[in-house]
């Protein structure tokens, strides 16, 4: 029966403290995580803080000695001495706060980048199904927004409200010093401080956690809008997609503004219930100065700290709603840190790769859609094979587990007889060239595009790079050449032109094996035999991999395979499909 009634208290505390909880368990642990090596760094800057705001009590001491002894004796030399020592009390307390805030920067500034660093580490071993399937612009936003945020929360806390904490106690003792009676009777206001103050929080909480929805579906749909602005015209739905932006920034101009008025709640309800106790100090403290039980000197010296200390507790509890906010970024960064699969292939092993490649027994599904089937392949050093397929057989898919985006569930690949679980990757797709259906060409020069990842190659090896991929014609056709700007994805140029520079920028890395995913899309096959013959006379001589839906491509290759109902068979090169 007790035990019984005991467990029932358990879950009410447990139930309420869940729905008073304004902080999550992980992005508390996530912010221990980032701070935890500096602790002693942290404990010696909260100890450095707690002697600055020693410093205030000079100021206070001065303060009294100036009310009760030099006003009333009306020396004018002691007023000023005693002004000129509050002076240089006050300056000298700033200037150690500035060298506080400066150190205290540092470690910040550390934390927050080593965050981001880990954060970018963590993207760039996601394996591609989770990239895939994240949503990119959420994931953006949280990359770049929520870390800024999380610096928001470091600097609030630690630069704010650790400093104002230890300068609090501080000013709390001297008060209990100067009247305690008067304390207690302002430490009445205090539960119902805390009280209102959590009570708002939750509301500050939820506006904030709608304010970054509303935030994240603008800058989506704004990026939405920006990439696919070509589509939206030619569908005529420009009307369509204003109207949405309309929805998109109503919703964020409400939310923005909940947000900006509960902030504003919660900062009036802290300054009226602090005023209300400052004036409950005033009066009795007038009272005791009338009955003659406090000098006039103590009350104004009482008043001044109590005011130093309600500036403190403004700066503890108004920071509350950036706490806030940094705990709803952390939740996210900690998902971005903890959550997705890795990359599937982890092994160390370092290659000199020939261009061999062998699949045996590789069977592959996505869920429960099973696309290859106990495919073996044997791709040999310098030869030039085609993998042919109708849409939707699995030549990507195959291509997506040569580059060890994949794994199979299934069978083994090797790479020059190493199997690819025992092989650095990235060592691998180094000595790969790989031309995608869709090269990735970015923003930039032309030249910025061909030297992605060779930045140390020469002029004349773009150029040999550019020639061999018959792209030297059109670059140097054009009247900035290789310095030419190309647009957003290469919009500037052709869908051939994009292909051949795709193409170029596979062969500055000289790869032993070059795979071309669908170049027919934008090369015609003549192109293709053509470039196909001058990597022949290449003197690196690469094995060339064709995958392709196109019968024609098969004249380029000296094997030819189809790929069907997920099996790869050989075939004849006359009648491939
Ligand atoms: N990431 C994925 N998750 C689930 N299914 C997928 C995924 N990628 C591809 N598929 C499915 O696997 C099958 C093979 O796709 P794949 O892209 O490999 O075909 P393909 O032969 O390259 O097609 P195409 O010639 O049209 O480019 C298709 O049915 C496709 O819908």
């Amino acid at each position: 029966m007790a035990a019984a009634s005991l467990s029932a208290v358990r879950i009410w505390l447990h139930q309420h403290w869940q729905r008073f909880n304004l902080f999550d368990k992980n992005a508390l642990g996530l912010f221990r995580h980032y701070y935890r090596h500096c602790w002693r760094q942290l404990l010696a800057y909260a100890l450095a803080a707690a002697l600055q705001s020693l410093m205030v009590i000079p100021i206070l001491f001065m303060i009294r000695q100036l009310f009760d002894h030099a006003l009333p004796q009306g020396n004018v030399s002691g007023l000023l001495w005693l002004g000129l020592g509050v002076v240089v009390m006050r300056l000298l307390h700033s200037a150690v706060g500035l060298w506080l805030r400066h150190f205290i920067l540092g470690i910040i500034k550390e934390v927050v980048g080593q965050l981001r660093r880990d954060v970018l580490a963590r993207l760039a071993v996601l394996s591609r199904e989770t990239i895939s399937h994240a949503d990119i612009d959420q994931l953006h936003s949280r990359i770049v927004l929520d870390s800024e945020r999380f610096d928001n929360l470091s600097n609030r806390l630690l630069s704010g409200m650790l400093p104002a904490v230890a300068t609090g106690l501080v000013l709390l003792c001297v008060l209990l010093i100067l009247n305690w009676q008067l304390v207690a009777l302002a430490v009445l206001v205090l539960p119902v401080l805390l009280w209102a103050s959590r009570r708002v929080g939750l509301s500050v909480k939820r506006d904030v956690q709608l304010f970054q929805s509303a935030f994240e579906l603008f800058s989506k749909r704004t990026r939405f809008a920006l990439r696919y602005m070509d589509m939206i015209r030619l569908k005529a739905c420009v009307g369509q997609e204003q109207e949405s932006q309309r929805q998109c920034l109503d919703e964020l101009s409400g939310t923005g503004k909940r947000m900006a008025m509960s902030y504003a709640w919660h900062g009036q309800i802290q300054r009226n219930l602090t005023g209300f106790a400052g004036i409950m100090i005033m009066v009795a403290g007038g009272v005791s100065v009338a009955q003659g039980t406090m000098s006039l000197g103590d009350l104004l010296t009482f008043y001044v700290a109590a005011g130093l200390l309600n500036g403190q507790a403004d700066n503890v509890i108004g920071g509350l709603p950036e706490l806030i906010t940094g705990n709803e970024a952390l939740i996210k960064l900690y998902g971005v840190l903890h959550e997705g699969e890795i990359e599937p292939y982890q092994g160390q092993r370092l290659l000199a790769f020939d261009g061999s490649l062998s699949l045996r027994g590789v069977t592959f599904a996505y869920g429960s859609h099973t696309v290859l089937r106990s495919v073996d392949l044997e791709i040999p050093a310098g030869s030039k094979i085609a993998i042919v397929g109708a849409n939707g057989t699995g030549k990507t898919t195959l291509l997506n587990l040569l580059v060890g985006f994949c794994k199979p569930q299934q069978g083994q690949l090797y790479a020059s007889g190493v199997a690819y679980d025992d092989l650095d990757m990235a060592g691998l797709r180094k000595a790969m060239g790989v031309v995608m259906q869709q090269p990735g060409i970015f923003s930039g020069t032309i030249l910025e595009n061909l030297c992605y990842g060779r930045p140390e190659a020469s002029m004349a090896q773009v150029a040999a790079a550019a020639r061999l991929a018959l792209a030297e014609t059109f670059i140097n056709a054009l009247p900035d050449g290789y310095a030419t700007e190309i647009g957003e994805g290469g919009m500037l140029l052709s869908g051939g032109e994009r292909q051949r520079l795709g193409i170029a920028s596979a062969l500055l890395a000289e790869p032993a094996l070059l795979i071309l995913d669908e170049p027919t899309n934008h090369l015609d096959v003549g192109a293709i035999a053509q470039l196909m013959a001058g990597l022949v006379n290449a003197p690196y001589h690469p094995t060339i991999l064709i995958v392709s839906h196109d019968p024609d491509v098969v004249a380029c290759a000296d094997q030819v395979y189809r790929l069907h109902q997920g099996r790869l068979e050989r075939v004849q090169k006359t009648n491939p499909l």
